[in-house]
C-alpha cells in the first residue's frame, strides 16, 4: 500500500499569501510523509493550488503499473481533478474499457480509475469500487473535498483540524509536522469509543469509519457520510435456497475474490496459518495456478512451489504455535514454506516498533509476530501478501458467537433449533470467552442497553480490553457505560434492525466487525505493521461481493449444531465450500484464534522491558493510569503467570511508548 497526507485550508483562516508560509507548508507535508516513507519507498508525489488551500502528499509502493506513469497525485487536466489513493481496486480493466471513450487514462494503475468513475458517476463513484482502499479527492472546479476509506477498513484514514487547517492521512503521526499537539482522550478511553467507534486515542482525531466517506464543499467544515453499510437479512423471512446451492455460492465468490487479488506486477505470498482461513486462500491459489493458469503476482511459471507461505513460529512449549499444521498444508500443496521465529528476544526487540506503527495498543504479542513475519517476506522479494482476515465476521467464526446464535430460534432456516430445545442447549453450552483469565463481561448493564442491544453480550466482551488500570480521578468520565455510548453512537437505523430485524448472530457480527475488527485487528495484526516493511495484505474474505453473499446465509448454517454429539461446527457453509481445497486435518480442525503466548519468564528480556517501561515516572507521564495497580499487574503477569494480567500490563507499555514517541501531553 502506499500512504497519504493531505492539507485543506478551511475558511475563516486564510493562510497568508506569502512564499514563506507556503512554503513552510509544503516541508511540513515532506516531514508529514517522511514518517510514513515506509509505506512508498518508490516513488513521493506532491501537488498543491498555489494558494495554500490544499496539499495533497503520495508516497507509493508500486504494485500495478510500476512506470512512473501511474506515479501519482493523479490529475484530470479537463476537469481539473486531482486523487491520491492508497490501495488497490479490483475490476479496474473493466472500467478501463467502459470508461476509456470519454476519460483519457494516463496509466495502467489500478487506482487512476478513481477519476473516470468520479467523472462518470459523480459522487456514487464510490459504489463502484471494489477492494480495499482509503483516498482523497480534490475537485478544484466545484471546491470539493472527499476523504474516502473502503467498506470494512483495510486501509486506515485519520482527520483533525489544526490550525484550522483539515488534515486527513494514513497514520495520525503524520499530523506531527503540521504543529499537532497530541492529547490523550480520556473520555474516549473510559468509554472505549477508540476501540469501538470513529473516535481515536488522541483528543480532536477521528478515523474515516469504513464504508464512508467526510466531503468539505467551498472549504466549509466536513460532513461526515455513509456510502455503504453491512446488512442482513430479516429473521424472520424463511430463507429459500438449498444448503448445497449456499455451498457453491460461497466457493465461486471467493475463488473469485481471490482470483481478481492475484493480479500484480510484483511477487505475491501467502500468510498460513494452521487454521481454514488461510488455508483455503493458499488451497485457491494452488488451483487457480495449477488449473485455471492463473499468474502469481509477476509469476507465469504456474509453478505451485512458487507460492511461498510464511508462518510465525511462536515457542512450541507455549500452546500458541501452529506452524507444524501449516507446513502440512504447505507440504500438500507442494508450496515453498517458511517459519518466522518469533522468540521472546524477537518480541521485547519488536515491541516498541509494533505499537508505534500500528498507533493501536492491543493486548497481544500476536502484532509483534505479524512484524516480523513481513520482514521475512520482504526479505524474500514478496511485496503482496493474501491473507485470510474477514471469514470469521461474515460466516460466524468466533467461539464467542455460539452465545449470541442461542439467544433466539433461526426462523429462517426450517431445521433448525427451536423453543424449548434452544433453551436446553444454550443451558448446556458454555460459550466462555476465548480469551482465559478474562473478567465476567456485561454485568450491571442498565436494562435500556440490553434491549437496545438486544441481549447481545459481544460488545461487552470486546469493550473488556479497554479496560486498564485508570487513575481514580478518571472516573468522572464513567456516567455513562461503554456499552451504552458505543451503542448510542450507531445510526438510529442500526439500532432498528438490532431490536426488530436482525437475528442475534447477526447483530454480534456486526458490533464485532464494526469494532474491535476494524480498530484493532486490522490496524495491529494489518496494513500499518505489514507497510513498515513493504508488504502489503490483501484479504479475499474482505472482498463485498462475498461478504454480502455470507451475510445473507442463515445463522444455522453459520454455526452449525449436531443433535447427536451436542457439538457445533462454526463457519458450516464455509469449510465445506472450502473442502476440496484443504487437508481433512483442517477441515475438521475448530478454529483457534491467532494470538500470541503471554508467560515468560520472571526478570527475563521481557520482564525487564516492562519494569523499564512502568516506572513511577513513565506511568505518572500518562496520567490517566495509576502506577501502584500497574505495579501489581506486571508483577501478577511474570510472577503468577496470570495471562489477563500480563494483557493489562502490555497494554499499559503499549501506552507509555505511544506517549513518548508522539510525546503526548499528561492527562489532567
Ligand atoms: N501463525 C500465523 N502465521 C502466519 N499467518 C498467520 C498466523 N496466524 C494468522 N495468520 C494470518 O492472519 C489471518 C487471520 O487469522 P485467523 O486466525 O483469523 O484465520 P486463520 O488462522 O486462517 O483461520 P481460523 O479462523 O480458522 O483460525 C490468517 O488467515 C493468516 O493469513
Ligand atoms: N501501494 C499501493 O497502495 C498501491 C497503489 C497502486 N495500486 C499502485 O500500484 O501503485
Amino acid at each position: 500500500m502506499c500512504g497519504i497526507s493531505a492539507v485543506l485550508s478551511l475558511k475563516g483562516c486564510p493562510v497568508p499569501p506569502n512564499e514563506d508560509a507556503l512554503d513552510q507548508l509544503d516541508d511540513q507535508l515532506s516531514k508529514s510523509l517522511d514518517l510514513i516513507q515506509h509505506r512508498g519507498p518508490d516513488a513521493r508525489g506532491k501537488w498543491n493550488s498555489g494558494d495554500g488551500n490544499v496539499y495533497l502528499g503520495h508516497v507509493r509502493l508500486s504494485i500495478v503499473d510500476l512506470s512512473s506513469q501511474a506515479n501519482q497525485p493523479f490529475h484530470n487536466s479537463v476537469d481539473d481533478v486531482y486523487a491520491i489513493v492508497n490501495g488497490e481496486l479490483y475490476d479496474d480493466e473493466y472500467y478501463r474499457n467502459l470508461l476509456g471513450s470519454e476519460y483519457d487514462f494516463h496509466s495502467r494503475s489500478d487506482c487512476e480509475i478513481v477519476l473516470a468513475l468520479y467523472r462518470h458517476y459523480g459522487l456514487s463513484f464510490l459504489s463502484y469500487l471494489r477492494g480495499e482502499f482509503a483516498l482523497i479527492l480534490w475537485d478544484a472546479r466545484r471546491k470539493v473535498f472527499i476523504g474516502a476509506r473502503d467498506r470494512y477498513g483495510v486501509k486506515s484514514l485519520y482527520y483533525t483540524v489544526v490550525n484550522n487547517r483539515l488534515l486527513v492521512a494514513t497514520e495520525m503521526k503524520c499530523f506531527l509536522p503540521f504543529g499537532w499537539k497530541p492529547e490523550w482522550d480520556v473520555q474516549s478511553l473510559r468509554e472505549c469509543g477508540w476501540l469501538f467507534g470513529a473516535g481515536t486515542l488522541f483528543k480532536g482525531v477521528h478515523s474515516v469509519a469504513p464504508g464512508h466517506y467526510i466531503m468539505s464543499r467551498d472549504f466549509k467544515p466536513i460532513q461526515d457520510a455513509v456510502y455503504w453499510d453491512i446488512e442482513y437479512p430479516n429473521k424472520r423471512t424463511p430463507e429459500l435456497r438449498s444448503e448445497e446451492e449456499m455451498i457453491e455460492g460461497v466457493q465461486t465468490r471467493l475463488m473469485e475474490a481471490i482470483k481478481v487479488r492475484l493480479r500484480a506486477d510484483v511477487p505475491l505470498g501467502i500468510y498460513l496459518s494452521g487454521g481454514i482461513d488461510s488455508s483455503a486462500v493458499a488451497g485457491m491459489v494452488a488451483h487457480l495456478v495449477k488449473e485455471e493458469g492463473a499468474r502469481l503476482g509477476n509469476d507465469d511459471s504456474h509453478l505451485l512451489s512458487r507460492i511461498k507461505c510464511f508462518t510465525v513460529q511462536f515457542d512450541k512449549e507455549s500452546g500458541a504455535d501452529e506452524s507444524d499444521i501449516a507446513q502440512r498444508t504447505a507440504e500438500w500443496l507442494g508450496a515453498d514454506f517458511h517459519t518466522v521465529p518469533v522468540t521472546e528476544d524477537v518480541i521485547t526487540s519488536k515491541f516498541e516498533d509494533t505499537v508505534w506503527h500500528s498507533e493501536t495498543p492491543m493486548p497481544d504479542t500476536n502484532g509483534i509476530g505479524r512484524l516480523a513475519m513481513a520482514e521475512v517476506a520482504n526479505s524474500h522479494g514478496i511485496k503482496v501478501i493474501l491473507t485470510g482476515e474477514g471469514s470469521d465476521e461474515s460466516f460466524g467464526g468466533y467461539k464467542d458467537l455460539t452465545h449470541e446464535f442461542l439467544l433466539e430460534s433461526d426462523l429462517s432456516w426450517p431445521s433448525s433449533l427451536s423453543g424449548t430445545e434452544l433453551t436446553d442447549v444454550a443451558q448446556k453450552s458454555k460459550a466462555t470467552y476465548s480469551l482465559q483469565g478474562m473478567p465476567e463481561p456485561g454485568r450491571g448493564l442498565p436494562e435500556s442497553t440490553r434491549r437496545m442491544l438486544n441481549n447481545t453480550s459481544i460488545l461487552s466482551r470486546l469493550l473488556i480490553i479497554g479496560r486498564l488500570p485508570f487513575a481514580e480521578w478518571t472516573d468522572s468520565f464513567t456516567a455513562t457505560r461503554p456499552e451504552t455510548a458505543q451503542v448510542e453512537r450507531l445510526d438510529g437505523r442500526v439500532r432498528e434492525a438490532i431490536i426488530n430485524r436482525w437475528h442475534p448472530l447477526h447483530t454480534a457480527e456486526y458490533l464485532w466487525t464494526k469494532g474491535f475488527f476494524c480498530n484493532m485487528l486490522l490496524r495491529y495484526l494489518g496494513d500499518n505493521i505489514d507497510m513498515v516493511h513493504h508488504v502489503e495484505t490483501r484479504p479475499p474474505f474482505l472482498d463485498h461481493h462475498l461478504s454480502e453473499y455470507a451475510n445473507n446465509i442463515p445463522p444455522s448454517l453459520k454455526i452449525k449444531y449436531s443433535s447427536s454429539d451436542g457439538s457445533f461446527t462454526e463457519k458450516y457453509v464455509l469449510r465445506e465450500a472450502v473442502r476440496p481445497f484443504v487437508t481433512d486435518e483442517i477441515y475438521k480442525r475448530t478454529k483457534k484464534p491467532y494470538l500470541g503466548p503471554t508467560k515468560f519468564e520472571e526478570n527475563g528480556p521481557l520482564h525487564q522491558l516492562f519494569c523499564r517501561l512502568t516506572s513511577r515516572e513513565n506511568v505518572d507521564a500518562l496520567g490517566f493510569i495509576d502506577w501502584a495497580r500497574t505495579q501489581v499487574l506486571v508483577q501478577k503477569a511474570f510472577q503468577e503467570k496470570d495471562p489477563w494480567a500480563f494483557r493489562v500490563a502490555f497494554s499499559v507499555c503499549q501506552f507509555v511508548v505511544l506517549s513518548q514517541r508522539f510525546g503526548v501531553a499528561r492527562a489532567s
